[in-house]
């Protein structure tokens, strides 16, 4: 890589501004999966054994600029305390005088975890004053959320134009293996899109047409193109304004040869509950009022079939909503299918992904868990990442 590296700079007694993906899954105040958490361990150890201190920001969730209660930090830091074995100081605030007292207040090897730092309208906006703000806290930064590159926001790209930036172990990592696997990508090359974040994901298909062999669509996602298709969805998951674009894209990949794989029966269920009525019908036959909430079974062989043949899979998003157990089957099934392809290199990436991976506890049958899900994904589709185009060169 051609950016300096953590490595590259004079650490001790310094005070370090260390962006984190600390972007975990929650479910009522208590963390599911603590894989992004684990994987910044190298670095802040790193940062501690050289002497620094340590200031860690991160985002949770998507709180829109406001203090969101179930959005604080306060479960990370007890659990990043455990994780690191020390203490972990923690600041209800992201900048300002209180902040600037706690950083002062730290010696070499002390960790002081801030806020979430979305809590602020100026993160992502990424306001010139913020990025100055958690500048002044700090004498270097490190930018160690892979999973937020793709986000130019004040604390993954505004601060980095203000004091020495560098990237992180856990950050070069995952462009050393992704930019590895894609140079020139073993074949068949397949790519399963799936989860809720049909928005941000669906102009990422684009892209991958001209890349993969085979595209897999599932999950929240796969319902505006089953509507393009023609059929009715229910209450499925919809973005309206993509159905258009969801033809071409259909279109595209006919055209480019790709094999453009949609679910072809559902698990749809009455209402979004644990304990909803669900049953598994043709994708042409979702009733009204009902919404899908998983690829049926059919669907789930169709693709393991295709997962066998591959050389290369590059997986993002859950086939369904895997996080309650009538909906899980797909999401189980595809993890199953990587798990056994043997001669296939598994990418995964995107936090709720690789925790349905740990779920099913297939995770160390996989070649690459990547913290990042939308970041690994551009950063596949060839897109700069302006958290990492912000750091120093070397
Ligand atoms: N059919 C569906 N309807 C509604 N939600 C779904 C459906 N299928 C999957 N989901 C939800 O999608 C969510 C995950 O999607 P998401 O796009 O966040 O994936 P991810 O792997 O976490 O990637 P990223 O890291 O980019 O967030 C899960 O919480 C799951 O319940
Ligand atoms: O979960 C992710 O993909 C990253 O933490 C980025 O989150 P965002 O999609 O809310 O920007
Ligand atoms: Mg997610």
């Amino acid at each position: 890589m051609n950016k300096k590296s953590v490595k590259d700079v004079e650490l001790k007694g310094k005070r370090v501004f260390c962006r984190v993906d600390f972007n975990v899954p929650m479910k009522e105040g208590q963390i599911t999966d603590e894989t992004r958490i684990r994987a910044a361990i190298p670095t802040i150890n790193y940062l501690i054994d050289q002497g620094a201190k340590v200031i860690l920001a991160s985002h949770l969730g998507r709180p829109k600029g406001q203090v969101v209660e179930e959005l604080r930090l306060t479960p990370v830091a007890e659990r990043l305390s455990a994780l690191l074995g020390k203490n972990v100081a923690y600041a209800d605030e992201a900048y300002g005088e209180k902040v600037e007292q706690a950083v002062d207040g730290l010696e070499e090897g002390d960790v002081l975890l801030l806020e979430n730092v979305r809590f602020y309208p100026g993160e992502e906006k990424n306001d010139p004053e913020l990025a100055k703000a958690f500048a002044q806290l700090a004498d270097v930064y490190v930018n160690d959320a892979f999973g937020a590159a793709h986000r130019a926001h004040a604390s993954t790209e505004g601060i980095a134009h203000h004091i020495p930036a560098v990237s992180g172990l856990l950050m070069e990592k995952e462009l050393e293996v992704l930019g590895k696997a894609l140079s020139n990508p073993d074949r068949p090359f397949t790519a399963i899109i799936g989860g809720a974040k049909v928005k941000d994901k669906i102009d990422v298909i684009d892209n991958l047409l001209d890349k993969v062999d085979n595209l897999i669509i599932g999950g929240g996602l796969a319902f505006t193109f089953v509507k393009a298709q023609g059929h009715d969805i229910g209450n499925s998951l919809l973005e309206e304004d993509k159905l258009e674009l969801a033809k071409t894209f259909m279109q595209k990949a006919e055209e480019k040869g790709v094999n453009f794989l949609m679910p072809i029966d559902a698990v749809v269920a009455d209402r979004f509950a644990e304990d909803a009525d669900s049953k598994t019908v043709a994708i042409n036959e979702i009733p009204a009022e009902w919404m899908a909430l998983d690829i049926g079974p059919e669907t789930a062989n169709l693709y393991s079939e295709v997962i066998a043949d591959s050389k290369l899979v590059i997986w993002n998003g859950p086939m369904g909503v895997f996080e309650m157990d009538q909906f899980a089957g797909g999401t189980k099934a595809v993890a199953e299918a990587l798990a056994e392809a043997n001669d296939t290199y598994s990418v995964i990436g995107g936090g709720d992904s690789a925790a349905a991976v740990e779920k099913f506890h297939f995770a160390d049958r996989m070649s690459h868990i990547s913290t990042g899900g939308g970041a690994s994904l551009e950063f596949m589709e060839g897109k700069a990442l302006p958290g990492v185009v912000a750091l120093n060169d070397k």
